[in-house]
């Protein structure tokens, strides 16, 4: 056990309840300490009514009675209560644990720290780990309570006697083997997880609405139901057989204690029917056991899920410090109000994280300001992961990228960042209202109606506005019972996002038309002709487009294609055909094509 783990877990989490709502951590403590300490007193007052009793007290026992009822109360619903006060206090720890993780994941310049495989694995396990911080405060307060009502029953048990002392040792045997239980689940779970996935994945795909036209039209409905059932029953015929193991296991470890129970209750006739000891001894020792069994149980429990609690907060302090070996540049070189020169790509080269080869390698351009460049090239060429250097989401592994001469690295990131703007081709579906969706492109201008109206005019996406119920004020996606838009409507969305900043110096779309029908198609590319020229005009912005249709790129300033990680050919429209290299191969395939 990682006691200075806990420990220190146990502490944050006390002083950030603390410092939040100090009245209703202690009430919640008072009676979750109540509630424990009812338990042993419950047995208590069991042994007093029973005295009471065989002495022919029935006043006595009466009241005794009444106080055993009344303990019961306290022992089964103090916790319900302390809850009702600490319930809101531990959300929010769930809640700054959710932030910090947020903050960490992305609260860096690039984001190659979610991919590296360690800091990938860390992100998933914490993820997971987050509802945990929830329960901390209450595995807490529910230690707060145990300690004081295991002494009590440690005392009370001494007093029958002392040898009863041992009760605890005999709680072990079952603990270990519950543990070895578990793991014999685990195994089976881990053993059938294969097929449990596999018939989830087919439940999905016989139940998801999006599915049922191809079902039907293959009649894959019985076919689908055979494959679901003999993998789920694979899976579970796995599962049952070791859920059957772990069972068996678990009652050889409780025979253990139930041996020890029966030992000490015979302890206390013996006393009693020698007359050491009074009758209710026997009453007494019979509950206290129990709890005995009842408190090492929870107490390791609330040990584990400490100590879980302290390896999550270990890693994602962790996460933190790696992350913040990419944190944001606040200051350096102002980012210019508007490009002469241009960016400037120099011998750039970059490897993903975890990858062996480059994606890129020796790529040298220079983009002037004020121009269109169009990138083109085969599927997994390397383009989206060119403007993702450009945009600064990566940094090149050798070489650098300038911006006016600058190198980007010396711009402070948020100032960067404010001068860009990007349609990516795996964009966010935002479910917000429709005006928010298109909005959070430019924050300051997020409400403003007459910008986002303008940001979707420049995409051609006035008719997604028209085309739900409540117009901007829409809210998307399927979580909100709201209109769900097809996938092209989202693709003008996210373009109209991309168009929202004003005056970018760097605008990047990532094959925006990939979801467009043609007459869409064409009305964009058209549009953002005319966007480029003016952002290009205004303050000299560079625009970057990627496309498969040669015929959009054709009238771009710049075309560059990509091949094998680096630079095949760049030229205009004119000069590439007259090289008639790979551009004007593939040109004339897809003009042929049309025809
Ligand atoms: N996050 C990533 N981690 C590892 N490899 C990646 C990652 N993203 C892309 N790659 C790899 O990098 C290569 C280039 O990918 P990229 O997306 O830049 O290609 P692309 O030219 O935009 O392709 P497409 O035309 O299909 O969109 C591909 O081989 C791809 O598998």
């Amino acid at each position: 056990m990682r006691t200075r783990g806990v420990i220190a877990a146990a502490h944050r989490i006390l002083g950030a309840a603390w410092s939040q709502d100090r009245s209703r951590i202690v009430v919640a403590a008072l009676l979750m300490i109540g509630g424990a300490l009812a338990a042993p007193a419950l047995a208590v007052a069991l042994a007093w009514t029973t005295g009471r009793f065989l002495a022919g007290d029935r006043a006595g026992a009466a009241g005794a009675g009444a106080v055993v009822a009344i303990l019961a109360v306290i022992t089964l619903t103090a916790a319900h209560f302390a809850h009702l006060y600490y319930f809101e206090i531990s959300e929010q720890a769930e809640l700054a644990f959710d932030q910090e993780l947020a903050a960490a994941s992305n609260g860096t310049a690039g984001v190659a720290h979610q991919e590296r495989p360690e800091q990938a694995d860390a992100l998933t396990v914490l993820q997971r780990e987050s509802r945990q911080f929830q329960a901390g405060l209450e595995a807490l307060l529910s230690a707060l309570g145990l300690i004081p009502a295991m002494l009590l029953t440690a005392v009370l048990l001494a007093r029958v006697n002392p040898v009863l002392l041992l009760l605890p040792l005999a709680v072990l045997p079952p603990l270990f083997t519950a543990r070895v239980a578990e793991r014999i689940t685990d195994r089976g779970r881990g053993a059938s997880s294969e097929g449990t996935r596999l018939a989830l994945n087919l439940f999905h795909l016989a139940t998801a609405p999006r599915h049922g036209g191809e079902l039907r039209i293959f009649a894959l409905r019985d076919e689908l139901g055979r494959r679901h059932e003999r993998a789920w029953s694979q899976a579970m015929g796995r599962l049952w057989r070791a859920q059957a193991r772990a069972a068996l296991v678990r009652a050889a470890g409780q025979l253990v204690f139930i041996a020890a129970y029966a030992l000490a209750v015979l302890l206390a006739v013996r006393a009693s029917l020698a007359g050491d000891r009074p009758l209710g001894d026997v009453v007494l020792v019979i509950a206290l056991a129990v709890q005995v069994n009842v408190q090492v149980t929870t107490a390791v429990t609330l040990s584990q899920n400490l100590s879980r609690i302290a390896t999550a907060q270990d890693r994602l302090e962790d996460l933190k410090e790696l992350a913040a070996q990419d944190s944001p540049r606040q200051e350096g070189h102002p980012v210019p109000d508007r490009l002469t020169h241009g960016i400037d790509l120099e011998a750039v080269g970059f490897t993903y994280p975890g990858a062996t080869s480059p994606v890129l390698h020796d790529v040298s351009l220079h983009l002037p300001a004020g121009h269109t460049v169009a990138v083109v090239g085969e599927n997994g060429a390397g383009k989206s992961t060119l403007v993702k250097l450009l945009l600064g989401l990566y940094r090149p592994d050798a070489g650098r990228i300038t911006v006016d001469g600058t190198d980007r690295r010396d711009l402070p990131t948020q100032d960067w960042r404010e001068r860009t703007s990007a349609g990516f081709q795996d964009f966010v579906r935002y479910e917000f209202t429709l005006g928010d969706a298109v909005g959070v492109g430019d924050l300051p201008h997020r409400d403003d109606p007459a910008a986002v109206g303008a940001a979707l005019d420049r995409a051609r996406a006035l008719d997604v506005l028209t085309a739900v119920p409540d117009g901007a004020a829409t809210r998307l996606g399927a979580s909100h019972d709201g209109s769900d838009l097809s996938g092209g409507q989202w693709q003008k969305v996210a373009t109209a996002r991309a168009f929202m900043r004003p005056d970018p110096l760097l605008l990047v779309l990532d094959e925006p038309s990939s979801a467009l029908d043609a007459a869409s198609e064409d009305a964009l590319f058209e549009q953002y002709a005319v966007t480029a020229r003016r952002v290009g005009e205004a303050v000299g912005a560079v625009t970057v487009l990627i496309s498969h249709r040669f015929s959009t790129v054709r009238s771009a300033d710049l075309i560059v294609v990509l091949g094998h990680g680096t630079v095949a050919e760049s030229g205009t429209h004119e000069e590439l055909m007259g090289a008639g290299g790979t551009y004007a191969q593939l040109y004339r395939l897809q003009s042929h094509a049309y025809r």
